[in-house]
């Protein structure tokens, strides 16, 4: 056989198998339908269930037989479900704007592309829409930010309803961007001052006469920078597009592993999925052996805790307030006994959610 030949038979293998794939899709989406038919039937408007998605996802991760990697295969499957779920009810999805920020990555990663994102200003506002309801969702982000907001994210759950129903994580690459397509025609940087910080290095070796000018986002520098001539941002991937802006160096940040961590707040947090977090709000006793109290019970109950941040509660001077995330669900035996224990020792215990430990 040619090689001609062999390309020829290998496409039409390609056609077939495309056929099959749409037809299996076709039949997923029939069935996304008629679960969504017996929700509405039984008065349930929970369509999305991020449990019930963790799982899949999960086990699409742990059965994928390559070649295709683990990523790869877990995105393409989240675009299929995220198409099936808006069959059942397009959900609407709040992010800090503008368009192009590394959140609003994190909402399309997490919810697939088949949700309609709305760029909002402020996180208080992303709190607020939730609230009202006027969006299904929200993505903000909490920690390792690039956008400097993680307090913001802390300080709006301390008197907000709303539930952390998921986490999202994202690899953070900074992009210089420009309408300029050399180095040296650029003499300002634009960026949020902490991409800005996290680029000094490269910024210090290829472009040391530019003036670096720290702005509210990255998206708002790529906005700007297409305004201006002789300007560059700091930006994502993401916004070159959006802004139409060149790419004139690629993942320039001087650490490479930097990662930001979202959470998805909604008006309900998610049933377990058997790998899930728990955020609790929590305030000890301002007194000697406090904060010894309040960690006491997730020691004795085996729970163990991946993070703790203290925030002034503003209640009075020197007093605070501590977020921390624990392993396990609010359901869970052992969580549930820590919880009660924790009532007891500290003067009070806020739960701002169980949710599946981030897959993707
Ligand atoms: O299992 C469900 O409840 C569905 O609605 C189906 C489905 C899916 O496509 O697999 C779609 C949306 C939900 O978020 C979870 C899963």
């Amino acid at each position: 056989m040619s090689q001609e030949q062999e390309l020829a038979q290998i496409r039409d293998r390609i056609d077939a198998i495309d056929h099959q794939l749409m037809d299996l899709i076709t039949e997923r989406a029939v069935c996304a339908r008629k679960i969504a038919k017996i929700k509405i039937a039984a008065g349930d408007w929970q369509f999305y269930r991020p449990e019930r998605e963790a799982q899949i996802l999960r086990r699409i991760k742990a059965e994928n037989p390559g070649p295709l990697g683990d990523e790869e295969m877990t995105r393409l499957f989240r675009e299929i479900m995220s198409a099936c779920l808006a069959l059942e009810q397009p959900l609407t999805v709040a992010y800090l704007g503008p368009a192009g920020t590394f959140t609003q990555t994190a909402a399309l990663k997490h919810f697939g592309r088949s949700v309609k994102t709305v760029p909002l200003g402020t996180i208080p506002e992303i709190f607020r829409e939730v609230e009202a309801g006027s969006v299904h969702y929200g993505v903000v982000p909490v920690e390792n930010s690039t956008e400097g907001v993680v307090s913001h994210t802390l300080d709006s759950f301390v008197a907000s309803p709303l539930f952390i129903c998921g986490e999202v994580c994202v690899r953070i690459h900074h992009f210089l961007l420009s309408r300029e397509t050399t180095l040296s025609a650029v003499n300002a940087v634009y960026s949020h001052q902490q991409s800005l910080a996290q680029c000094r290095g490269w910024l210090d070796r290829n472009l040391p006469q530019a003036e670096r000018i720290p702005v509210a986002s990255n998206a708002e520098a790529a906005r700007l920078v297409a305004e201006r001539p002789g300007t560059a941002a700091i930006a994502s991937e993401a916004a070159a597009e959006i802004y139409a802006l060149d790419i004139l160096a690629k993942r320039i940040e001087d650490e490479p592993d930097n990662t930001t961590r979202f959470l998805i707040i909604g008006r309900a947090d998610a049933p377990m999925s058997g790998d899930d977090k728990t955020s609790l709000l929590l305030a000890c006793r301002n007194e000697a052996g406090g904060l010894h109290a309040m960690l006491t019970p997730l020691v004795d109950h085996d729970i163990s805790m991946t993070r703790i941040e203290s925030r002034p509660s503003r209640r009075g001077v020197w007093d605070y307030v501590f977020f921390v995330d624990i392993m396990g669900h609010r359901e869970n035996p052992a969580v549930l006994a820590a919880l009660e224990h924790l009532k007891r020792e500290t003067l009070f215990v806020k739960v701002l959610g169980s949710y599946p430990e981030a897959v993707l």
